[in-house]
């Protein structure tokens, strides 16, 4: 265990600044829809180098912050910035750009290409190629895609279309796209929702390896609270479209509100809490 700021399970900031400035920073987001307040006052900055799992039951405005950081929705108030830079009123693509990545729920992958193809694709665009058709020609894509793909360990289904990948594995691919992006922050949409439970921690072991040997900065939205225990370094609860506890996961996860009113159980620990 870290003695940082921000240290969590697998913290690998022990040797971070105590005062390091945030990487993303959101403050007094508010979006309502109709009388729906996805997002009631929404204040929160993410370290450096740092796991953030947000948690909440469904429709209290989990995914509405994403897309507000994202680019793909604008709050009616509120700031944020990215590497001290505002964002909000960016298009999606200049903000991936800056060097804010996503993934979705349901992973956008070219499903009648190859996940090779999708990783190529993913790369030439990086390097401003959009066309869908040159980089399939050009072998250095490949040879770059091929390495990505090895990283995730999905070199063994590189050939295989992407309409024929398990859950798991698309999952682990539509996060290969993102960090073919080469973001420092990469925000999940819960990367483990409709993965087998079986497969479920090797799929985000995996994801979170690769993403902290790149030194990429995520924040995922997580219904799984084993996993969250185990690989968050502090956890964002939402509710209603505030935050209402924001801590490390064995502060946060044992908080009997937190237990009750979004874990939906009385007063145990988090193992076998997950659904
Ligand atoms: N584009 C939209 N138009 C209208 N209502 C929306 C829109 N996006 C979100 N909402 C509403 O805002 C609320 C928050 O939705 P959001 O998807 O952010 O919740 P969530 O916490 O991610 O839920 P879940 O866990 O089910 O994905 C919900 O009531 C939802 O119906």
């Amino acid at each position: 265990m870290s003695a940082a700021v921000h240290g969590g399970p697998q913290d690998r900031g022990a040797n971070r600044p105590r005062q390091a400035t945030p990487l993303l920073s959101a403050r007094g987001l508010r979006l309502a829809f109709g009388g729906v307040k996805a997002a009631d006052g929404i204040d929160l900055d993410v370290m450096p180098g740092e796991f953030l799992a947000i948690i909440g039951p469904n429709g209290a405005g989990k995914t509405t912050f994403i897309n507000m950081s994202t680019g793909y929705l604008k709050p009616q108030d509120g700031t944020i910035t990215y590497d001290g830079q505002p964002i909000i009123g960016l298009s999606p693509r200049a903000i991936v750009r800056r060097g804010i990545g996503r993934s979705f729920q349901l992973p956008q992958l070219f499903t009648e290409h190859t996940v090779l193809e999708n990783a190529a694709l993913a790369i030439a665009a990086h390097a401003g190629i959009w066309s869908p058709f040159t980089p399939l020609l050009r072998r250095g894509y490949h040879d770059q895609a091929m390495a990505l793909l090895d990283r995730f360990g999905l070199g063994p289904v590189a050939q295989s279309r992407a309409d024929a990948l398990n859950e798991g594995a698309r999952k682990l691919a539509d996060i290969a796209m993102a960090v073919a992006l080469q973001p420092r922050l990469v925000l999940m949409d819960e990367p483990t929702s409709g993965v087998a439970a079986a497969e479920k921690m090797g799929i985000v072991e995996t994801l979170v390896r690769v993403l902290r040997d790149t030194g990429v900065t995520a924040v995922f939205v997580e219904h799984d609270m084993d996993v969250v225990a185990r690989f968050a370094d502090r956890v964002a609860v939402w509710s209603q479209g505030r935050i209402a506890a924001l801590g490390p996961p064995q502060q946060v996860l044992n908080d009997p509100a937190v237990l009750r009113d979004v874990i939906g159980i009385e007063a145990s620990p988090p193992s076998g809490a997950g659904h």
